[in-house]
């Protein structure tokens, strides 16, 4: 499968499936949410014996496209908070830096890479992952073949294809107190019911609520306490009590931008009862078909990957059949051999190294 060929500069070529790369040879591995990702690429490292080498040494190195969320604005943070932030999107990940990064990991420079902080939804300040040269660099996320630039990068596509209702019934995560897997939860299981259902998503549903209801907040009379409270501040722009800046005003936006109502004439739509009625439900429609779509696209990447696992990480067949390409790869390299048979490259290497690695790659 894999071949190698000499250059006259002493530079090695692979030739694989028909197409010539030169190290490190990039793999994908996408995948939903909890389908067994990350437990895949460990078990491969685990296989390949890499993840007990110092992670300067290792041939091959995993990287997560979690890494590469974006960092959310002040209005986005409130949204995340109140679970209204769509984390599966594609343009929820940093994907110049994915696409930067991965040129600079194909170009067998050392990087560094943000670690990021689920509790917080942002990255961690002052630390950092670095990533050393390797000869093969896994990339795992739910997203990692959506858009076609960052795509072609990769030399092998993998898909884990673990199937919802098992992802959703992982016993793990039902012990974990854990925000994070506890969202995961609950977005896997209304996603699987609505479906079922056809009733709009959870996020259009909750968008649509909020527009009635910030529309008949408009509509009160001066002095009422709801429309004080919150068109106080949406006027001003004021900071409530104790609470984050301009909270209501600015996720109002946020959701009126969703569902294409303009912001700064909302509250003279509002005014108009049935005018208002017929713009959020169609600008709700419009928001929650564009979901649709972007989610369709998201499924449909897996028409991309090469080699497809069924059933994540119990799949020992497929795991073991990639781990020893992995190996043919890594093994028709002259210089060094996997698990420790010879130490040139590690001498060789040793002069790219710097001491300024923070954290580990996993
Ligand atoms: N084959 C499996 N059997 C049982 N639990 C699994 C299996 N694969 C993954 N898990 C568990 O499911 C959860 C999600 O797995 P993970 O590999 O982190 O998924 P992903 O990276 O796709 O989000 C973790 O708690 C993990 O230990
Ligand atoms: N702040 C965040 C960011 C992402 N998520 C969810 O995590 C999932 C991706 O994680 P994988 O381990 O599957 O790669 C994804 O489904 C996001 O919705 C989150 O909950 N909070």
């Amino acid at each position: 499968m894999a071949a190698l060929n000499a250059t006259g500069t002493g530079q090695k070529i692979h030739n694989f499936n028909g197409f010539e790369t030169r190290t490190p040879f990039l793999i994908g591995v996408a995948g939903g949410t909890a389908s067994g990702k990350s437990t895949v690429c460990r078990k491969i490292m685990e296989k390949l014996g890499q993840d007990s080498i110092d992670h300067r040494q290792r041939q091959v190195v995993c990287v997560s496209q979690d890494s590469f969320y974006k960092e959310l604005t002040d209005e986005e943070k409130i949204l995340a908070n109140k679970g209204l932030f769509n984390f599966d999107h594609p343009d929820a990940f940093d994907n110049d830096l994915i696409y930067k990064t991965l040129k600079e990991i194909l170009n067998e420079k050392v990087v560094n890479v943000p670690v990021y902080d689920f509790r917080k939804n942002s990255r961690k300040k002052d630390e950092v992952m670095t990533i050393y040269p390797a000869d093969v660099v896994l990339l795992e996320g739910i997203l990692v073949f959506y858009f076609p630039k960052i795509r072609d990068l990769f030399h092998m596509k993998l898909f884990v294809d673990t199937d919802p209702d098992t992802r959703l019934s992982r016993r793990e995560w039902l012990n974990a107190e854990n925000k994070r897997l506890f969202r995961r939860i609950i977005f896997l299981l209304t996603k699987r019911i609505l479906n079922r259902s056809d009733m709009p998503s959870i996020h259009t549903q909750l968008r649509k609520t909020e527009l009635f209801w910030a529309g008949l907040v408009v509509r009160m009379p001066e002095k009422h306490l709801p429309k004080c409270i919150f068109l106080g501040e949406l006027r001003t722009g004021a900071y409530s009590h104790g609470g984050q800046k301009k909270s209501y005003k600015d996720t109002l936006k946020v959701v009126l931008k969703d569902c294409n109502i303009d912001p700064n004439t909302w509250e003279t739509l509002a005014q108009n009862c049935p005018a208002q009625r017929s713009a959020v439900t169609k600008g709700v429609a419009r928001y929650d078909q564009h979901r649709i779509l972007t989610a369709q696209n998201k499924h449909a990447t897996k028409k991309y990957a090469d080699v497809i696992i069924p059933r994540g990480a119990d799949n020992e067949v497929a795991i073991d059949l990639i781990v020893q390409t992995i190996r043919d790869l890594l093994q028709s390299h002259s210089r060094f051999q996997i698990q420790g048979i010879s130490h040139d490259r590690r001498i060789a290497r040793s002069r790219h190294y710097s001491d300024s690695q923070v954290t580990r790659p996993h």
